[in-house]
């Protein structure tokens, strides 16, 4: 078991491109070359922002990568505004997230949109980062493994094990999105966990054990080191604290296990 700790800076409806370009390129100053080594580092711009972002990494041949923060379904054709995998594919997208609770939430998507949504995801080479969390009343009742499994199951339906391979879980609990109220790294890693115990039963423990699973919500520089020092947390899906470039850069050193630069 050999998995790196992967950092995706979410940095959902805010900043423009030349703001993008500005915090791409603090975060690479920052950053020294050799914590690329223990740590992924991405960053999920707005659409509007990806072909800056790409021409800067390209250009400075800088260490981190990229992606976007949804896609369509579909390839091509008349859904109006609407962005595709192809589009995505042509501009160096690493990842996509797909199935964030604010989607879910504010444009309805379903299990079974996830589910296509990562399929075309798959089928253009970008990696997918699937979306799991359960609202606070879940958690209240004791419901988040059945909740989070359930929706990963679903998000995965018809994929073969070496398409899952590709694929990246993060477990976002929604009452710790945006919040301040991070979830425990115990609270973490039981859900985490029981995620990968889910992914060992229906694609074997060669797969599970290649799948990166990150936690979401209100993580920072302060809570970092301990999050990922649990067996099955492997990095951070970042909202609030991206849009920092020192506190972005710091946080990616500590989950590269430090020091900080
Ligand atoms: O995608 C990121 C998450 O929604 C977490 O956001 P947050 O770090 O601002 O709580």
């Amino acid at each position: 078991m050999a998995r790196k700790v992967l950092i995706a800076g979410n940095w959902k409806m805010n900043l423009n491109h030349l703001e993008a370009i500005a915090l791409v390129q603090k975060i690479a100053f920052s950053l020294p070359e050799k914590y690329y080594a223990k740590v992924d580092v991405t960053v999920l711009p707005p659409f509007t922002d990806i072909r800056s972002v790409q021409t800067l990494t390209d250009g400075d041949k800088l260490l981190l990568t990229y992606g976007a923060q949804d896609l369509s379904p579909n390839d091509s054709g008349a859904y109006t505004g609407d962005i595709s995998g192809p589009m995505l594919a042509k501009l160096g997208c690493t990842y996509v997230t797909i199935g964030h609770s604010e989607r879910r939430e504010y444009h309805a998507e379903s299990d079974e949109l996830v589910n296509k949504k990562v399929r075309a995801a798959l089928k253009h080479a970008l990696s997918p980062i699937l979306c799991v969390g359960e609202p606070l009343e879940v958690r209240e009742a004791g419901g988040q493994i059945e909740h989070t499994t359930n929706q990963l199951v679903a998000g995965l339906k018809g994929l073969k094990a070496e398409q899952v391979k590709n694929v990246v879980v993060a477990y976002e609990p929604v009452w710790a999105i945006g919040t301040g109220r991070v979830a425990t790294p115990a609270d973490a890693e039981e859900v985490c966990a029981a995620l990968r115990a889910t992914l060992a039963e229906k694609y074997g423990s060669e797969i599970a054990d290649d799948v990166r699973v990150l936690y979401g919500g209100s993580v920072k520089s302060g809570n970092i080191g301990d999050l990922v020092k649990c067996e099955n947390i492997d990095g951070a899906l970042v909202g609030g604290a991206s849009l920092d470039a020192d506190e972005f850069t710091k946080l990616c050193a500590l989950a590269a296990g430090g020091p900080l630069p």
